[in-house]
């Protein structure tokens, strides 16, 4: 019997950021593994022109939860919607909501979270510090909270080398930031933020670096542990291989490789590939939960969910892995054949850029324009660069992060929990999860099917052929331009045509010997 899955059983639990890729797959776990559990509340926003009946809806019956609706016939019941907008005071919930949620939470997940690099820094504080503090605050009042889990980033230290499970200050108190956002106005903040910030590469990790400083200031005498992941990916395992629903982080540059726009990378090839599958994450936050409720630390605990220092994997050994499957599982209608050149050379890196992106895709939207369509190409290009551009700093660098405090925390794990819960990251097989992973983003969200798999391959043959006829076509323009314009041309020219006609002679000469 699993302990964990028993703890979890009769509980009501709130998670916040449960719409995200994080929390859908945390609420999946939940419920397949402690059907018993009485109640999940999950604060949602209306979005894109959804309810939130419409949007939990859509959650429950997508793919993700098919194993779910076998093991909790009655999962619709057991969800909870509360009305939240965790920008506004007080998360702008009833106080119907509020009531019920202070009386009635025993463990809390706190996922929701600005995940872009590049928000506005008043955003990003309302989100990931402002809301984490007022979610502690309720958190004080609630008298069966038994554990206060808080999700932050294995980057939100990023500034730093060497990465240990402690919490770290920031040079600037985050009350004072929370206050002086207040009063200044926008243009301000704006100025300023840069030099807020300092040396973290954006907005978003500064700002979950201050959320848990507001953790450790404002914990009270809460039961609360701190996990931070690192770049989250695929599903490894559960509930099975290969599920991804965002374009965030590595998805969003395997779409753009696998439909050959992203043929060259500015990143270190032996820098440390830091994914950890978002399975691997939940079963840790789980297995947090359960110890930080159970075994009540005495202080507030920090668990690295990373890969790099149990089972290493770089990004040069990534980037083959994904091409390759790319052979075996190409992607449909692809711009140009798909290829990988990584370079952390910056002339090179501005040159690939030059050659292999935006000339392409300038020449595209010439065709597009005098065959009357709108081009597009060169759009979609600058969108792919700047978000390349963003995420390179992750790319061209390597940290390490201790994990005493999870490998604690596995070995304080029975056989049993150690199966079902499983974080242990030296099991994975990169090479594997990799193609699962490839597998997930043209499945689940490309949506292209597999029965399309023949014809793509035909496609990539054609753009070959293209590829090729055009690399002739241009040598032989730039050669005939050479040969007109350069005595020297002319010369070489010369010699080759004499040389060949030579070579020639001797072989019809030697043959006709033979004869
Ligand atoms: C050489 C070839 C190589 C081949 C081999 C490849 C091997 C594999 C290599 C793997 C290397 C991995 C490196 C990962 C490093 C991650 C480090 C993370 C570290 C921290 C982790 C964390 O702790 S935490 C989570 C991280 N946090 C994010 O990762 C958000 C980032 N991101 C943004 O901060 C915004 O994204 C940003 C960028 C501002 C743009 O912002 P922006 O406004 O310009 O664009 P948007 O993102 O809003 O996108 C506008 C619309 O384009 C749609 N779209 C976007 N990309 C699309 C696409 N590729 N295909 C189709 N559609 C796409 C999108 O769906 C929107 O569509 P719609 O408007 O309809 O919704
Ligand atoms: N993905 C990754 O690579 C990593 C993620 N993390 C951390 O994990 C956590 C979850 O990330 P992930 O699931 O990837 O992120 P997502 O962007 O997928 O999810 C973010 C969640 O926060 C919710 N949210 C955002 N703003 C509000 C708001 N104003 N009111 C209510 N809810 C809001 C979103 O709701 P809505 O659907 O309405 O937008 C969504 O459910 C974050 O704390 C992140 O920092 C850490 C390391 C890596």
């Amino acid at each position: 019997m699993s302990m964990i899955a028993a703890f979890y059983g009769g509980k009501s639990i709130l998670i916040t950021g449960a719409t995200g890729f994080l929390g859908k797959v945390l609420m999946e776990k939940l419920f397949r593994t402690s059907p018993d559990l009485k109640v999940i509340y999950i604060l949602v926003r209306p979005k894109a022109g959804q309810t939130l009946q419409q949007r939990v809806f859509q959650i429950l019956n997508s793919k993700l939860f098919e194993k779910v609706k076998e093991v909790c016939p009655n999962v619709h019941e057991k969800i909870r919607a509360i009305y939240a907008d965790l920008s506004q005071n007080d998360f702008a919930i009833s106080k119907e909501d509020m009531q019920e949620l202070l009386s009635c939470t025993n463990v809390i997940f706190h996922c929701a979270a600005t995940v872009r690099f590049d928000d506005t820094l008043r955003h990003a504080v309302q989100l990931n510090v402002t809301a984490t503090r007022q979610l502690l605050l309720m958190a004080s009042q609630m008298p069966k909270l038994e554990a206060f889990i808080h999700i932050s980033t294995a980057y939100s230290n990023c500034n730093l080398k060497h990465i240990d499970e402690v919490i770290y200050p920031c040079p600037v108190e985050p009350k004072k930031i929370i206050d002086s956002l207040e009063w200044l106005d926008d243009a301000i903040i704006e100025e300023i933020a840069p030099k807020l910030i300092r040396d973290w590469p954006n907005i978003y990790t500064y700002t979950k670096a201050l959320g848990e400083m507001v953790v450790q200031q404002e914990s009270r005498n809460l039961n609360i542990a701190i996990i931070r992941p690192s770049i989250v990916g695929a599903t490894w395992q559960e509930p099975f291989p290969g599920w991804v629903d965002n374009v965030n982080g590595p998805n969003g540059l395997i779409i753009a490789a696998g439909k050959g726009f992203l043929r060259a990378l500015k990143a270190t090839p032996k820098a440390v590939a830091d994914l950890i599958p978002v399975d691997t994450v939940v079963n840790l936050m789980l297995a947090v939960g359960w110890y930080t409720a159970v075994h009540r630390p005495k202080s507030t605990l920090v668990y690295h969910s990373t890969s790099g220092n149990l089972n290493p994997c770089n990004w040069h050994k990534m980037g083959v892995q994904v091409l390759a499957t790319f052979e075996k599982i190409p992607f449909e209608r692809a711009f140009r054949r798909p290829y990988a050149n990584f370079t952390s050379n910056n002339f090179t890196s501005q040159y690939w850029n030059a050659v292999s992106h935006r000339a392409p895709a300038i020449i595209y939207d010439c065709y597009l324009r005098l065959t009357g369509r709108k081009p597009r190409m060169t759009k979609l290009m600058n969108q792919i660069l700047r978000t390349v551009s963003m995420l390179e700093y992750f790319i061209n660098r390597s940290w390490e992060w201790s994990t005493y405090n999870t490998e604690m925390l596995m070995s304080e794990l029975s056989p049993e929990d150690q199966r079902v819960f499983n974080f242990d990251v030296r099991q994975l097989n990169w090479l594997e999860y990799i193609e699962n992973y490839v597998l997930g983003v043209k499945k689940y969200l490309l949506k292209e099917d597999m029965a399309g798999i023949p014809e793509a391959k035909q496609h990539l043959k054609r753009l070959r052929n293209i590829h090729y006829l055009f690399n002739t076509a241009l040598f032989l323009i730039v050669w005939r331009l050479l040969i007109a314009r350069s005595q020297m041309a002319r010369n070489v020219w010369f010699f080759i045509v004499s040389f060949c006609y030579k070579f020639l002679s001797y072989f019809r000469a030697s043959s006709t010997l033979k004869v």
